[in-house]
């Protein structure tokens, strides 16, 4: 059900009764998704979110009996922080999604040590470009500030983050309120995306998100749904 138009993008608002019917049917519909690709061109390149919401999700999707085994995973973003971290991604995504089924596909971990945030995006961004971009599906998280993946509305660079023809795939982020330096896939790979859902839930990311597509100054979230040139399939639940 599409709840409005933007002006130049639209979304589609999928509202759930609770968070373990959003999880099995966005971990069901991504699945679906995975396999479409796998079935058009032998494999299939997924990009995930961190942070708190994605757990449930992620721990459905594990179990999904798709071909994992040509399933390449990465993360939308990072904190520059090691796996061990309770801070990482790559931890989260380790611990829940990288489980049962899911153990056999290949991960591509953003975060490794290096002399600091740029030369990890400037070595991320060589590395990553021989993965089979465009990727196949993105799921987005997005906080009650209106951020998505590590485009924080105080982030140095932001225009550059959200340059729709950026020719990068990683960019590194320095921002006051993201809590420590990040690595962030570009707004521009993101909307090349076949698939491109939002994941958020509570009434609190409900309102951001309202206000983001309310006439208004333009939060990053806004951005991508105006730059992506398919509807962002949303996934709410209370
Ligand atoms: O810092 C981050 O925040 C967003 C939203 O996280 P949530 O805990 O509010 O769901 C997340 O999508 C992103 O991957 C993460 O690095």
């Amino acid at each position: 059900m599409a709840r409005e138009q933007l002006n130049s993008a639209s979304y589609n608002w999928n509202a759930f009764a609770d968070r373990p019917q959003l999880a099995s049917a966005l971990a069901a519909k991504v699945a679906d998704r995975l396999t479409r690709a796998i079935d058009r061109r032998g494999r299939a390149f997924l990009a995930v979110s961190g942070g708190t919401t994605p757990a449930k999700f992620f721990a459905d999707l594990s179990a999904a009996p798709i071909a994992w085994d040509k399933v390449i995973v990465t993360l939308v973003d990072e904190r520059f922080v090691p796996a061990s971290s309770p801070r990482s991604n790559a931890g989260l995504v380790a611990a829940n999604l990288l489980q049962n089924a899911a153990k056999a596909a290949r991960f591509v971990p953003l975060y490794h040590e290096a002399a600091g945030i740029e030369d990890a995006a400037t070595s991320d961004d060589a590395a990553l470009r021989s993965l089979p971009w465009p990727l196949d599906v993105v799921v987005l998280g997005m906080g009650p500030d209106g951020h998505t993946a590590s485009f924080f509305p105080d982030a140095d660079d932001l225009p550059k983050l959200l340059d729709p023809a950026s020719d990068r795939m990683i960019l590194p982020v320095h921002a006051k309120s993201a809590g420590e330096p990040r690595l962030t896939l570009t707004l521009a790979r993101i909307i090349d995306a076949d698939f491109l859902a939002l994941h958020i839930e509570g009434e609190d990311k409900r309102v951001a998100f309202d206000n983001a597509v309310a006439p208004g100054p333009r939060k990053p979230i806004r951005a991508v749904l105006d730059a992506s040139p398919k509807p962002v399939e949303v996934f709410w639940a209370p």
